[in-house]
């Protein structure tokens, strides 16, 4: 079992970059999917892949993975279905300093992938420390309902820019009323 250990939580800016997938399983691509969606490009290494990673942007190289594959790569996953492959994907990109997941052994990589619930560039991401992927997701369902639409999310950032160029008291004040529509919005005690 997983020893449970807090990761640092944090939100990468990685539009444009490089990953590569190892792996053309149902796994690459729940991975593939995620990183498409942060507006990386993606590579994927297999001998074959499913349908729907077939369906996706990705720019497939339909053989085995060899060491070298990862020059020029930001992010890495290793999703085949031998650990021993997985593990040398993960020594090799360790080797070069890269960003690394290990589908088969979380422990071996430095990244892990939570889940997430999202509308309109506010990402709510949980990770549970260990391997509870049904929690995880049953807590980010929960969440789905709580978050704002655009046309709320607009009306905030207007007033917040708003109040931020105001002369103290009015600035605090109006930063004030703000916070407590937003907690009200969400249902926390303003
Ligand atoms: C959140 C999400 C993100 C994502 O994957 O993109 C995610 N798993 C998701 C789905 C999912 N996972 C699994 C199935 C069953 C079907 C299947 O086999 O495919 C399904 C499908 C489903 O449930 O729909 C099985 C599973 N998962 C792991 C193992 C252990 C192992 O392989 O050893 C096993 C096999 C043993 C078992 O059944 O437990 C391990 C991990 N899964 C994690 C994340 C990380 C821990 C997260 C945490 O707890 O914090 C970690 C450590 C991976 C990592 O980050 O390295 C995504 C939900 C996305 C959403 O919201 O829709
Ligand atoms: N982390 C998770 O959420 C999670 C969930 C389920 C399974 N897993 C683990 O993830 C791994 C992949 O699972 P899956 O269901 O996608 O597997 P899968 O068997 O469906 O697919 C494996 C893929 O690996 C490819 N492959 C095999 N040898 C390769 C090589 N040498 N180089 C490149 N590609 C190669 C195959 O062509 C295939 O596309 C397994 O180790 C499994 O235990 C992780």
């Amino acid at each position: 079992m997983l020893r449970p250990m807090s990761l640092l939580p944090a939100f990468l800016d990685l539009h444009g970059e490089r990953a590569v997938v190892v792996g053309g399983g149902p796994v690459a691509l729940r991975r593939a999917r995620t990183l498409l969606d942060a507006g990386l490009r993606v590579q994927v290494i297999a001998p074959d892949r499913c349908d729907e990673l077939a369906a996706l942007n990705t720019d497939w190289q339909p053989r085995p993975y060899r060491s070298g594959d990862l020059r020029g790569a930001a992010v890495v996953v290793a999703a085949t279905s031998h650990a021993d492959v997985n593990a040398q994907v993960v020594r090799d990109a360790r080797d070069l300093g890269l960003l690394v997941n290990d589908a088969s052994d979380a422990t071996r990589g430095n990244l892990r992938f939570p889940a997430v619930a999202e509308r309109a560039g506010v990402q709510v991401a949980v990770s549970t420390g260990r391997e509870l992927p049904m929690l995880a997701q049953a807590l980010t369902e929960r969440t789905r309902d709580l978050l704002p639409t655009p046309e709320q999310l607009g009306t905030w950032t207007e007033r917040r820019e708003a109040a931020l160029a105001l002369p103290e008291p009015q600035r605090q004040a109006d930063l004030g009323a703000l916070r407590r529509d937003i907690r009200r919005a969400v249902g926390v005690p303003a």
